[in-house]
């Protein structure tokens, strides 16, 4: 099961940029940005924030459905981002039906290690919902990978992903925050973004980059 985070937390995270939010999770000691190779492929409404629901794909000539995203996308608490890791498999793992069911069923997004089908569709029917993958490809998981379980911890582009964590992505791609991690983390982005306003004022008033970094020392 997902944890419960609260609206407030939510809505706390979809105003921070994912810049500030990879880097609080650097402050704890751990890496919390998945690869740049997945990047977003359909925006939806501003900012995806949601607790991860996990699915693992492995290699299999079995022509079985993808059973564990179906009961991710059917049972996950509404607000859940759907994760799913296949070690970025050059097959779709996401469709234009998986996304009817995701928005039936309030999902608030999905992040694939692998890639999607059927963009024109889900950008068509479901342009509110967001997707972040590796790319896009027509070919059909389906006799190519099978699902072996979900909510359990996968590895989705070089990060641990738990059921639970917390998933921010933006137009720079995607970052798993630690479910234990949320309000330090939280704390941590806000004092980021709260420097680099005063970094970027301290910027266009000197006229200098050097100088208006200078203060805080960092980039
Ligand atoms: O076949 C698949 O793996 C996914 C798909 O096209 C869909 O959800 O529409
Ligand atoms: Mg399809």
């Amino acid at each position: 099961m997902t944890t419960k985070l609260s609206a407030d937390t939510i809505t706390a995270f979809r105003s921070i940029a994912t810049a500030s939010v990879a880097d609080a999770v650097e402050l704890s000691g751990r890496r919390g940005y998945l690869s740049g190779g997945i990047r977003q492929m359909l925006p939806g409404t501003g900012r995806l924030v949601g607790p991860a629901a996990t699915v693992l794909e492995v290699p299999s000539p079995d022509p079985a459905p993808p059973a564990h995203a179906l009961r991710a996308i059917d049972e996950s608490e509404p607000g859940s981002v759907v994760c799913i890791a296949a070690g970025g498999a050059d097959v779709a793992v996401w469709g234009g039906l998986m996304s009817a069911g995701a928005v039936a069923n309030r999902v608030a997004g999905a992040v694939l290690d692998a890639g999607v089908r059927d963009i024109e569709e889900i950008s068509r029917d479901y342009a509110d919902f967001p997707i972040y993958a590796r790319g896009s490809v027509p070919a059909t998981t389906v006799g190519r990978y099978r699902t072996v379980s979900l909510n359990e911890p996968v590895e989705m582009g070089g990060v641990a992903v738990r059921p639970g964590d917390l998933i921010v992505a933006d137009t720079d791609g995607v970052v798993c925050v630690p479910s234990d991690s949320v309000a330090e983390v939280l704390r941590a982005a806000l004092e980021i973004e709260r420097r680099e306003r005063e970094q970027t004022a301290l910027i266009l008033e000197s006229g200098s980059l050097r100088g208006g970094i200078e203060k805080h020392g960092r980039i």
